[in-house]
């Protein structure tokens, strides 16, 4: 069976935990715990095959430094970045990851071998408080040779689904032959994700 290894990255507070939570228990909780990163696993089947997924989320550790994201790009087999698209800065993040990875790829492999990354402008329900334009999006995703999706966690289940659906159908094609090496971070359960989701942050949506 393939395994698949997606990590989900941008800014603090974007909605990633809420993306995964939502993709893994159709589920929008607006509450997440966010104390350390983890990797989310789920079986699922793509075109009839059956696949081994592994999320994983940062949770509130900002990805800034390149050797970090270098060992991400060595472990993933695909990227979501995300940004709010209320919140400006998180497009700015977002813009800086997603140029990292490219150009981290370009050290580490060659051209037919780069990484699958989609760009998720996130919160779509927040757009009368809009601070990025979509056609800002579908820019950056151009330039960094990405798949643009502009949605909502908190209103959207199957666009969210979609999205993933995707991202690991592209992934489990793309041929990069890599080393995959393994985070020492801990995998969680659905049952524990679900009783992780109640968390120690709150934040008004
Ligand atoms: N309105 C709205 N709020 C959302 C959406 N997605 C997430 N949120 C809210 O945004 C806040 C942050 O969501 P998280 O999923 O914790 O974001 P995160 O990127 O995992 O956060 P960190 O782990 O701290 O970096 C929470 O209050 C969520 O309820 C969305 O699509 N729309």
């Amino acid at each position: 069976m393939n395994d698949i290894k997606v990590a989900v990255l941008g800014g603090e507070g974007v909605g990633k935990s809420a993306l995964i939570v939502r993709f893994l228990t159709r589920r929008f909780i607006g509450e997440y715990a966010s104390s350390s990163e983890c990797i989310y696993r789920k079986r699922m089947s793509v075109d009839g095959r059956q696949l081994n997924l592994e999320l994983y989320d940062p949770c509130s550790q900002p990805c800034d430094g390149k050797s970090t994201l270098n060992e991400q790009i060595h472990w993933a087999d695909g990227f979501v970045v995300v940004y709010d698209i209320s919140d400006r800065s998180s497009f700015i993040t977002a813009t800086a990851i997603v140029h990292l990875i490219r150009e981290l790829n370009l050290g580490a492999a060659k051209r037919e071998s780069e990484s699958v990354v989609f760009l998720v402008g996130n919160k779509q329900d927040l757009c009368h408080m809009r601070e990025v334009g979509k056609e800002e999006g579908q820019r950056l995703a151009t330039d960094g040779r990405c798949q643009f999706y502009e949605l909502s966690a908190a209103e959207c289940y199957q666009e969210v689904a979609l999205m993933f659906t995707k991202l690991v159908r592209n992934a489990s094609v793309s041929g990069k032959a890599k080393e995959r090496r393994r985070r020492p971070s801990g995998s969680k359960s659905m049952a524990k994700l679900i009783n992780n989701v109640f968390g120690k942050r709150r934040k008004s949506v």
